[in-house]
């Protein structure tokens, strides 16, 4: 069998036509989603009821044949895990409560005993790796603990992280402790996942925009670094996707820091610069403008054909810069599909 597109762009080899997979592929734009979530009663027991999750990844690849599946979790079931209660608030987000404290710090479960209320998870990815076409790529997944660090720290999501970088200036101890324990939990979770049958992990760093100067060499890429490096000691040619969103200038040279096969890209930034100054290290992920998913129609039969154009020099994997949204319309995601393969 000939390898699957996706190892092939992570390991460098340049396509005629870009794999091509969507964040947030399994999601509210599709109504067998809505479908399945109303069974499952809400957000969080869809998570963790394999069956289900498993289901719910499966449908974007009947629907469209996306080159990649990704797990169905969030990146929030690892607070969790570690004894933090989280809830959703409808049309809201999630909420948890908060880690500000050293006693709270220290309350909280070590690296090694987060497996018991995860194990759903694993099972989702077990079932993932018999059910999914022999062609389509498993993508596992966790939040890098930055971005993690920032609900735990403020118990919802913040438009600035104000309250995480506020615990960085006041109890540099504390912050730095979260900081290692979501680090060396996340490399145990994804450890799991890929034992269960991932064959590729990205890590999401959602906020790592926020993190300037040294804050962002010490919390975005050393986290990053630490998590893949160990994870590529104990499952060799493991391939790995950082998405260090909005980091702009920090794009550059971000896979040469941290290990990362590849870099996936937001839309702060052209895929001409990324093109430039990412790309010519290794492998790229993006970026569509997912905003083109709700309005589609000629602009983003363009933009897609540019996007195609502006990486076809090098590795390059089709994504959006960020998730599609619950407001777009499948029929969209066909026609993007349909023009990256004609491209
Ligand atoms: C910050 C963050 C979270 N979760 C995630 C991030 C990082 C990426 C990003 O920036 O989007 C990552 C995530 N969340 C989800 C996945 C599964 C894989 C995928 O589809 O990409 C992944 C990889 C499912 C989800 N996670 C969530 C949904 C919507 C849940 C629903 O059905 O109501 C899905 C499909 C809920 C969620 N989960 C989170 C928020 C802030 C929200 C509410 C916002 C929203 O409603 O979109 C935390």
């Amino acid at each position: 069998m000939t390898e699957k597109t996706i190892l092939r762009a992570l390991r460098g080899e340049v396509l005629p036509t870009p794999p091509v997979w969507m964040m947030r592929q399994a999601g509210r734009y599709l109504p067998e989603y809505r479908a399945t979530r109303a069974e499952a009663g809400d957000f969080l027991s869809l998570c963790y009821n394999s069956d289900l999750a498993a289901e719910v990844t499966l449908q974007p690849i009947r629907r469209y044949g996306f080159d990649a599946a990704i797990l169905f979790a969030d990146i929030l079931l690892l607070p969790q895990a570690l004894g933090v209660d989280l809830w959703f608030e409808t049309g809201e987000g999630p909420r948890m409560t908060t880690v500000t404290t050293p006693a709270e710090l220290a309350a909280l479960k070590g690296k090694d005993d987060i497996h018991d209320t995860l194990g759903p998870i694993y099972e989702t990815v077990r079932i993932l790796s018999r059910e999914l076409p022999k062609e389509t790529t498993l993508i596992g997944f966790a939040g890098a603990p930055w971005t993690v660090a920032t609900y735990m720290i403020a118990g919802r999501g913040t438009k600035d992280q104000g309250p995480a970088h506020a615990l960085k200036a006041a109890d540099r101890a504390t912050f730095a402790g979260l900081i290692d324990l979501l680090t060396t939990s996340t490399i145990e979770y994804l450890s799991k996942q890929v034992e269960a049958g991932a064959e590729v992990i990205k890590i999401f760093d959602s906020w790592a925009g926020s993190l300037k100067g040294q804050d962002f060499e010490d919390f975005a890429v050393e986290p990053a670094r630490r998590i893949i490096t160990e994870l590529k000691a104990r499952f060799p040619g493991l391939p790995i996707i950082a998405f260090p969103r909005e980091a702009g200038e920090g794009y550059i040279g971000f896979a040469k820091k941290t290990g990362a096969d590849c870099v996936a890209i937001d839309n702060s930034v052209s895929a001409e610069w990324a093109a430039a100054n990412v790309q010519k290290d290794g492998c790229v992920q993006g970026n569509l403008d997912p905003r083109h998913m709700v309005t589609g129609g000629q602009p983003l039969i363009d933009a897609t054909r540019e996007v195609v154009r502006a990486f076809s020099k090098g590795p390059h994997i089709f994504n959006l810069g960020h998730g599609i949204t619950p407001d777009a319309d499948p029929e969209n995601v066909a026609l993007m599909i349909e023009t990256i393969r004609k491209s």
